[in-house]
């Protein structure tokens, strides 16, 4: 069997010149809640392994139950171990996203993790991996590189300082804004609207753009996402699935709250 190729990398390439790429964070740690939203028509789903409890295998039945839909898996890492991001290579995620880049060193040592030797320092699973197909994909290890995309986080003052040369890493594929963390960092938390914020997404957004990589970021406000879009931020998480479930539940409860049932008559379906 062929490699299957990986839609996601091929259309960051050709950003900005393509219309936005629009994401859906999973936060669920579930098969089953994955295989939901793959269902929605987003272009990407966020599998996040750093802030929802998933675990290697939790990952894999995730990707597997996305695997049969057109949405593009990105798995987010707690942090760049090469050990760890071996394992989620060898499960078969190709677009890996890991948080709080700050540096160029940093950055070109994820590049490596990803790529086996001479180039990096992957070690070979061959047929024990699900990323061959257990060795049913012809000559794995020369192809693997084309299809894995890396996805770099900046999200803290000095990912920012350092911007433009994280961006400018051969095998860094594009850089996701984090704006919570970002926030934070600048001792703004939970403002990422603060126009101090405002100006270091802004500046990030342009490093990136200016060394021809694409650059995403989260924003489940419409507005701000639309702004983003308007700065060039080519592919955007616009919603968040914890937050969906639990507003719409709010929403469904409120309703019987405010305007309580009749206390006789038929009940109305
Ligand atoms: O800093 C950010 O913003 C992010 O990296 C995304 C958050 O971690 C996300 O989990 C918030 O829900």
């Amino acid at each position: 069997m062929q490699l299957p190729s990986n839609q996601f990398k091929s259309a960051l390439r050709q950003m900005p010149t393509s219309s936005s790429l629009y994401g859906i964070w999973a936060g669920m740690a579930s098969a089953y809640s994955a295989e939901i939203l793959a269902t929605t028509g987003h272009d990407w789903i966020l599998l996040d392994g750093e802030h929802a409890p998933n675990t290697v295998p939790t990952l894999l039945g995730q990707l597997q139950a996305l695997a049969a839909y057109p949405v593009n898996p990105v798995v987010r890492i707690p942090h760049g171990d090469p050990a760890l991001i071996k394992q989620v290579l060898d499960i078969g995620a190709q677009s890996l996203m890991v948080p709080m880049v700050e540096s160029a060193a940093q950055a070109a040592a994820l590049v490596r993790a990803m790529r086996y030797p001479p180039a990096g320092i992957r070690g070979v699973g061959g047929g024990l991996i699900r990323a061959t197909r257990w060795d049913a994909v012809a000559d794995y290890i020369p192809q693997a590189d084309q299809a894995l995309c890396l996805v770099v986080q900046i999200e803290s003052s000095l990912g920012v300082e350092h911007a433009a040369q994280i961006a400018a890493v051969e095998g860094v594929d594009a850089i996701f804004i984090g704006p919570a963390d970002l926030s934070t960092s600048m001792g703004h938390a939970g403002n990422a609207s603060h126009a101090e914020v405002q100006h270091s997404i802004r500046r990030t957004i342009d490093c990136c753009l200016a060394q021809g990589k694409a650059c995403g970021i989260l924003a489940p406000n419409e507005q701000d996402a639309r702004r983003y879009a308007e700065w060039g931020c080519s592919f955007i998480a616009i919603s968040i699935d914890i937050p969906l479930l639990r507003q719409a539940a709010l929403a469904s409860l409120a309703r019987f709250r405010a305007s309580p049932a009749p206390a006789s008559g038929r009940q109305a379906y």
